[in-house]
């Protein structure tokens, strides 16, 4: 009894799954068996080099790509199974996204509220005090083709969030944001890991992720190669930064002959 206990309490605290994910575009496995167990309120740093396999890899969580192989449960749900209700409790914020140009935020957050399961006045109520929250108060109801990158950015963030999602995934979500408001965004992501939110966040932003992450999990050609604590990393690879715990754990320790060649290529070649 206690241990039937013990184990519901698991899988209840279990928020995402993946056993021996593989995925091969045009003959080629991009990913290569990926293992990975996330439970309620981690804030995974989910980082690796370009062409790692960090999008595949979301893209399979939210659905959005076929013809993976290995299993994947989402809050205990096999996302292979058909019912894709396990989407309305997940907000992602893309690297880069088509917003609406001819949308105001108003239209594209009740929009897109609406879509999540929100009635319009909710949607439109949260979207507002929201929006006010990062300054943008004003241009709630001017046309989305005239925003900055920051501003969009900002609409994205409170998009994704609009729902209260359990499981928040972010590719960069500090692009283009100025200094005030890359503290405000950290320190929302930070409160709503310790309430239980579970975060995947990708950057590469690495003193950032060293910094918010609860656990890292480093990808390189489509495995998992390192995957714990920031110290737990460190002491792997005995190394001081995670850029540094990065480049050893990825085999790179040649950035200063690549930029001698770039440059003497530049200054050379007339
Ligand atoms: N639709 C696709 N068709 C063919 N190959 C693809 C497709 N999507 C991704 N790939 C390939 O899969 C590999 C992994 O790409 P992915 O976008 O997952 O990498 P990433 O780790 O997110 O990289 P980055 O840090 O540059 O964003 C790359 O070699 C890429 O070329």
């Amino acid at each position: 009894m206690a241990g039937e206990q013990m184990r519901s309490e698991t899988t209840r605290e279990q928020v995402l799954s993946i056993e021996g994910l593989r995925m091969r575009y045009n003959g080629r496995y991009v990913l290569n068996g990926i293992d990975l167990e996330v439970n309620r309120g981690e804030m995974i740093g989910y980082i690796g080099p370009n062409g790692a396999g960090k999008s595949t890899t979301v893209k399979i969580l939210l659905g959005l790509v076929e013809g993976y192989v290995g299993n994947v449960r989402i809050f205990g749900q096999d996302i292979a199974d058909g019912d894709v209700e396990y989407k309305r409790r997940i907000g992602y914020v893309p690297e880069v996204a088509e917003l609406y140009e001819q949308l105001t935020p108003a239209e594209y957050l009740t929009f897109t509220g609406e879509l999540y399961g929100l009635s319009y006045e909710d949607a439109d109520y949260k979207a507002k005090l929201l929006m006010d929250c990062f300054g943008l108060e004003k241009s709630y109801h001017s046309r989305i083709a005239s925003f900055s990158k920051g501003m969009r950015q900002k609409v994205l963030l409170i998009s994704a969030l609009l729902h209260d999602p359990d499981l928040l995934f972010l590719d960069e979500p500090l692009s283009g944001l100025d200094a005030n408001s890359v503290m405000v965004v950290k320190e929302i992501l930070s409160q709503l890991s310790a309430k239980g939110t579970t975060i995947f966040y990708s950057s590469h932003i690495m003193d950032v992720v060293e910094k918010i992450s609860s656990r890292i999990v480093l990808i390189a050609e489509g495995r998992v190669v390192a995957d714990g604590t920031f110290k737990q990393l460190q002491q792997q690879s005995m190394e001081g930064s995670l850029e540094e715990v990065f480049n050893q754990l990825t085999g790179f320790n040649e950035h200063k002959a690549i930029a001698e060649r770039f440059v003497s290529i530049v200054q050379e070649v007339n």
